[in-house]
C-alpha cells in the first residue's frame, strides 16, 4: 500500500477507535461506580479494565482461591491477550522492584509476590487442562494511585493508567470463542467469593446516554493503545494453543538429558519454544536455545518474543558456530577461523597424497572425502588411525576397507599439516577448541538449560559441546530433532556422545499438525525406500505412521518442456498470487547457483524477494528465496519448488555406492523442503517429450 493510503487508514481507524472508546469508557465508568465497597483508586483501576470488558475481555472480580479455606484473588482477566492473573494494591506509596525483590516504604513485600505467583500457579493449570499453553497466563500487581511500568521476575507492576493500554496493546493470541471457554471454565475453577461487596456479573449494554466526563483524560493511553491493537496482525494461534501432551511435555520435570523426537510437522519446535520459556519462568537461569542453521535462531527469538516478551530476553537463540565463537572470546582463546584458507589446505592435500590414492577409484570428487574428514573423522573427535579404523561411519554407505581408511587418514594428516602451517581453524576446530575450554569450566557456565532444536545436523564434537555445558543436570539438556530430515552426511548416536535418555525421557510427536495429506504423501513418497537410523541408534522405514490433523491441501504438479517455460510457469504462479500471500510463500531451491539464477528471475519480474539468511520471522511482503538446507524448522503456506527434479536422478544398477549416497541426502533434502508447505506445494520439472 502507498505511504499515503497508510495515513489516511490509520487515521481514519483512529476516528473510530476514539468514538467507540468514548462509548466504551463512559459504560465503565457507569459500571465501577457501582462497586461501592472498593476505594475511589480501585474503582479507577477497575474502570480501566472493565472498558476491555466492552472489547470482547471477560473480568472475573473477587473470586475464591481453591485450596484455601478463605483466601481470594482480586481480579481474573480473559481476552484476546491472554489471561491476567490481577492483585490490586491501593499502597501508600509507590513500589519499586529492585534486584529482584518487591520493595515499598523501605520494607519488602516480597510476601505479595509470591502469594501471587502461588495464585497464578492454579490458574495455569486450570488453563493447561484445557489444552492451552501456560505461556498465555500472566501474573499482574496493579497499584491504584501510582504510575508504574515495571518488571519483577515474571511479575508486571503496571500504574492505574499504564494497565488498561498495556493490556489493550497486547497482542491477540486467544480467539473470542475460546476466551468464553476459558472465562467459563475458570468461573468453576475460581467460585464467587462469598461476603464479596463487587456486584459480579455482565457489564450493562452501552448506551449513548450523556455521562460526567469525569476521568476523561485517562482515556488518552487507551486511544493510542487500542489503535496499535487494531491494526496489528494476530499473532499465529499455535503460539498459544497446544495439545495437552504437549503441554505435559512442556511442564515436565525431568531428571536429566530429555530429548523429544517425531516426524516433519509434529510440533517439536513449537513445544522447544514453549519448554524454553517454561524453563525461564520457573527459574533465574538463562537457556541457551541453540540450532546448526544460522538462519533460525533470528526467526525463533522473533517467535518467542512475540509468544513470550516478558522473558524472551533470558532464551539465548544461537547457532552452533557462533555460540561456541563467542564462548571462546569470553574465555579469551582466539579462533582463527577461516572457512577459505582452510579449503585451500584442503585442496593441496588433495593434490598431494589424496587425487593418485586408491580414494580417488570410490569417488574421484574431492568432496566426498572432505566430508569424511569434516563430518567423520573431525565431527567425531577422532584423533588416532586405530578410533579411524574400526569406528562405524554413520549414514555413509560406501564401505571402506583398511586400506582406504589408511588413505583417508593420511589425506587428514596432510590436511592438518597444511591448514596449521597457514595458522588457520575451520569450523569443527572451533568446536573442538569450546569443548576443551567448557570441560575445564565444568560447573561454571552460564546457562541453566541447553535446548538443541534440529539435533540430527550436528555432529558428535558439537553434542558433546552442549551436553558439557548442563552436564545431566535435572531439566539441563533437551534433544529435539528427526533423524529423517538429516541434511548433512555423518551423524552420531547419543551413546557416542555419553548422553544417556531412558524411560519417559525419550518422548516421541506423533501428529503432524502442518501437512495436508496430499503434500505428506508426496514428500514420503520421494523418502519411502530409505531406511535411516535416528540418534537413539534405532533402524526406522521411511515411511512413517504420523497422525494427521483435518486440513486442505493441494499439490500442483507443472512439467514444461524447456527451462523457458518452466521459469515462466513459475512467475504466472507466483504473480496470481492474491494480495498479501506473497508474505506466506517461499520459493525454495538445491544449491546457491539456482538461488542465484531465481533471484535472478524474481528481480527481472519485479517480483520482491527475501533471501532466507536476511529472514527473522516478522512478516515481510515478499516472497522468501533460499536453499532447501536454509528452510529446516520453517514453513510457508506455499512452497515453490522449481526444476526440483534436478538433483534428484534415480542412479543407475550401476552407479557407485558414493552416487547412491549424494542421491539419498538429496533426497532427504528434498523431502525438507517439501515438508515446509502447509497449504499449497508447487513443484515444477522440465521433461522434454521423447522424439518421435
Ligand atoms: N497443538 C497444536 N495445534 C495446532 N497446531 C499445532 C500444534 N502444535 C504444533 N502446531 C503447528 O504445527 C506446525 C509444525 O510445528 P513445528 O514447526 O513445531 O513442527 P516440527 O516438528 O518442529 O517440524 P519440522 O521437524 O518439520 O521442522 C506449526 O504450524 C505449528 O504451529
Amino acid at each position: 500500500m502507498a505511504a499515503g493510503g497508510s495515513a489516511s487508514r490509520r487515521a481514519q481507524e483512529a476516528r473510530r477507535q476514539e468514538r467507540l472508546l468514548r462509548e466504551q469508557w463512559q459504560a465503565a465508568r457507569r459500571q465501577a461506580r457501582r462497586w461501592e465497597a472498593a476505594s475511589e483508586g480501585e474503582r479507577r483501576v477497575a474502570a480501566q479494565l472493565l472498558v476491555l470488558t466492552e472489547r470482547g475481555w471477560r473480568l472475573l472480580v473477587d473470586r475464591r482461591w481453591p485450596g484455601t479455606r478463605a483466601a481470594n484473588v482480586d481480579m481474573l482477566l480473559i481476552g484476546p491477550g491472554g489471561v491476567f492473573v490481577i492483585d490490586v494494591k491501593n499502597w501508600r506509596s509507590a513500589p519499586q522492584a529492585l534486584d529482584g525483590r518487591l520493595v515499598a516504604d523501605g520494607a519488602s513485600r516480597d510476601e505479595h509476590a509470591t502469594r501471587l505467583l502461588a495464585v497464578t500457579k492454579v490458574a495455569e493449570s486450570a488453563v493447561a487442562s484445557l489444552g492451552m499453553s501456560p505461556v498465555a497466563v500472566q501474573p499482574l500487581m496493579v497499584f491504584a494511585g501510582h504510575r508504574l511500568h515495571a518488571e519483577l521476575g515474571r511479575i508486571r507492576l503496571l500504574g492505574e493508567r499504564e494497565v488498561g493500554p498495556a493490556l489493550l496493546s497486547e497482542r491477540r493470541r486467544v480467539p473470542a470463542p475460546t476466551v468464553n471457554a476459558i472465562a467459563n471454565h475458570l468461573e468453576q475453577v475460581f467460585p464467587e467469593y462469598e461476603g464479596s461487596s463487587i456486584p459480579q456479573g455482565a457489564s450493562e449494554p452501552i448506551g449513548p446516554r450523556a455521562d460526567s466526563a469525569d476521568g476523561l483524560f485517562d482515556l488518552e493511553g487507551l486511544r493510542e493503545a487500542a489503535l496499535d491493537e487494531a491494526l496489528k496482525a494476530p499473532i499465529e494461534q499455535w503460539m498459544t494453543f497446544l495439545h495437552p501432551d504437549q503441554v505435559a511435555l512442556v511442564r515436565r520435570n525431568w531428571s536429566g538429558p530429555a530429548r523429544i523426537s517425531g516426524p516433519a510437522g509434529t510440533g517439536k519446535t513449537v513445544v522447544g519454544l514453549h519448554r524454553a520459556a517454561h524453563l525461564v519462568r520457573r527459574t533465574n537461569g538463562r537457556v541457551l536455545y541453540v540450532t546448526f542453521a544460522n538462519n533460525l535462531p533470528r526467526v525463533q527469538a522473533t517467535f518467542l518474543t512475540s509468544m513470550s516478551p516478558a522473558v524472551a530476553d533470558r532464551v539465548d537463540f544461537r547457532s552452533l558456530h557462533s555460540w561456541a565463537r563467542e564462548f571462546l572470546r569470553d574465555c579469551g582463546v582466539e579462533a582463527r577461523l577461516n572457512g577459505d584458507k582452510a579449503e585451500t589446505a584442503f585442496s593441496l592435500a588433495w593434490k598431494h597424497v589424496g587425487r593418485d590414492s586408491c580414494l580417488a577409484e570410490i569417488d574421484p570428487a574431492p568432496t566426498y572425502w572432505r566430508e569424511e574428514i569434516a563430518h567423520v573423522i573431525k565431527g567425531r573427535g577422532i584423533t588416532s588411525f586405530d578410533e579411524y579404523a574400526t569406528v562405524p561411519r554413520l549414514r555413509r554407505r560406501t564401505s571402506l576397507r583398511r586400506n582406504h581408511r589408511q588413505a583417508v587418514w593420511a589425506l587428514f594428516e596432510a590436511y592438518e599439516a597444511l591448514r596449521a602451517e597457514r595458522g588457520v581453524h575451520d569450523f569443527n576446530d572451533v568446536l573442538s577448541l569450546a569443548l576443551t575450554e567448557a570441560r575445564r569450566r565444568t560447573g561454571r557456565h552460564r546457562h541453566t538449560a541447553v535446548i538443541v532444536d534440529e539435533v540430527q545436523d550436528l555432529t558428535l564434537v558439537g553434542v558433546r559441546l552442549l551436553h558439557s555445558l548442563v552436564g545431566d543436570a535435572p531439566n539441563g539438556l533437551l534433544l529435539v530433532g528427526d533423524g529423517q530430515q538429516a541434511v548433512y552426511p555423518g551423524g552420531f548416536r547419543m551413546s557416542d556422545a555419553g548422553i544417556d535418555i531412558r524411560g519417559d525421557r525419550a518422548q516421541v510427536l506423533r501428529t503432524n499438525y502442518r501437512n495436508s495429506k496430499e503434500i505428506l504423501d508426496a514428500a514420503l513418497a520421494v523418502v519411502e525406500q530409505d531406511t535411516f537410523e535416528d540418534i537413539d541408534g534405532l533402524p526406522t522405514s521411511g515411511r512413517r505412521d504420523v497422525d494427521l490433523t483435518y486440513h486442505d491441501g493441494q499439490v500442483i504438479h507443472v512439467s514444461r518442456p524447456t527451462r523457458a517455460e518452466h521459469d515462466q510457469a513459475l512467475l504466472d504462479a507466483l504473480r496470481d498470487l492474491p494480495p498479501g500471500a506473497r508474505a506466506d510463500s517461499a520459493v525454495l531451491c538445491p544449491s546457491t547457483r539456482a538461488i542465484g539464477q531465481y533471484q535472478r528471475l524474481l528481480d527481472r519480474a519485479g517480483i520482491p524477494a527475501r533471501l532466507l539468511e536476511h529472514y527473522d520471522g516478522r512478516p515481510v511482503d515478499a516472497v522468501k528465496l533460499g536453499s532447501y538446507r536454509r528452510a529446516k524448522g520453517l514453513e510457508f503456506k506455499r512452497v515453490f519448488l522449481p526444476d526440483h527434479q534436478a538433483t534428484l536422478s534415480t542412479p543407475a544398477p550401476e552407479a557407485s555406492e558414493t552416487q547412491c549416497e549424494r542421491s539419498e541426502l538429496s533426497r532427504s533434502q528434498l523431502f525438507v523442503a517439501m515438508t515446509r508447505a502447509r497449504d499449497v506445494l508447487w513443484l515444477g520439472s522440465i521433461h522434454r517429450p521423447p522424439q518421435a
